[in-house]
């Protein structure tokens, strides 16, 4: 085997933890983190005090599991410096200058601007059917609501005794991402796969939802689909479903891999 690869994390919560702990055990990566809690880390991994620091350390690839603020704070320098990033806060791309401005650095520098599948799958049947006349899709966020207590509290439910579905919000993935930017990241990920493919999307607190689910419904002459994701929450955010974590450890591998599926 060559020699290890420098990843570079940023952010160190519940994805962050998970991802290193995944990537951790793969003799393949070498891993150093930015955090604003240096302290945290345990001690094989090394601290990035600053995005300076992380461009001088030259890793091979840089994840983004902090927040949208960091895919806006950091994204164009990292890619400008030819650092190509995964980001999992793909709701930041929602703003669609930070987004014109991303793919220039990108351009600009040589390096990838990666949205992976995150908390879902199937973004490349939506991005393969997107072009299709006709295509139609629908994205809709269903969560227990514990994922929802402030926004439930706010229309007068109280989360712990919700009865019934409440719906949270309906419109454009976009608006979704900016108003609910710890929440709705898949939900733009499907609309920029599916691009003017996607119709409308539904945010859903559910007390009957089994885990956060996601489901995606595809109408277009190529044929129909149906996905439906019913994820566990991850430990540490019940906000995020634990397989994001190991969606980004994917788009990882997958960035090196000789083989891609
Ligand atoms: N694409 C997808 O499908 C999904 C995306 N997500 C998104 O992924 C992101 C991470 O999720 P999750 O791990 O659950 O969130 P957490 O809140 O558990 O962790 C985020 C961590 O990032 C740190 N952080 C925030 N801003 C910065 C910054 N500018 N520089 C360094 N560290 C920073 C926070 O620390 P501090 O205390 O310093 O703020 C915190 O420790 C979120 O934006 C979330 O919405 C989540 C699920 C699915
Ligand atoms: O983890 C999930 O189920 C999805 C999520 O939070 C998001 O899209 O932001």
């Amino acid at each position: 085997m060559g020699e290890a690869r420098d990843i570079a994390l940023i952010g160190f919560g519940a994805i962050g933890r998970a991802l290193a702990a995944d990537l951790g055990r793969d003799p393949g990566y070498r891993l150093a983190v930015l955090t604003r809690h240096a302290a945290d880390l345990p001690p094989d991994l090394r601290a990035l005090p600053d995005v300076d620091a992380l461009i001088a350390a030259r890793p091979a690839l840089a994840v983004e599991a902090a927040g949208q603020g960091a895919v806006a704070g950091y994204g164009p320098a990292l890619l400008e410096a030819g650092i190509s990033l995964v980001v999992a806060s793909t709701g930041a791309l929602a703003d669609t200058p930070l987004l014109a401005r991303l793919m220039r650095a990108a351009e600009a520098g040589g390096a990838r601007l990666i949205v992976p599948a995150g908390a879902i799958g199937g973004l490349d049947y939506l991005a393969a059917v997107a072009g299709v006349e006709g295509a139609r899709v629908r994205y809709t966020s269903r969560k227990p609501p514990a994922a929802w207590s402030e926004e439930l509290r706010a229309l007068g439910h109280d989360p712990s005794r919700l009865g019934a579905p409440v719906v949270i919000f309906e419109g454009s993935a976009a608006e979704a991402a900016r108003r609910y930017p710890r929440n709705l990241n898949a939900g733009l990920a499907v609309a920029l796969a599916a691009s003017g493919a996607l119709a409308g999307v539904e945010v859903v607190a559910d007390p009957e939802a089994l885990g956060n689910t996601h489901e995606i419904e595809v109408e277009s002459a190529a044929g129909t689909a149906s996905l439906r994701f019913a994820n566990r929450p991850s430990p540490g955010n019940p906000k995020t479903s634990a397989v994001t974590a190991l969606s980004l450890a994917q788009a990882v591998r997958r960035h090196f891999a000789p083989l891609v599926i």
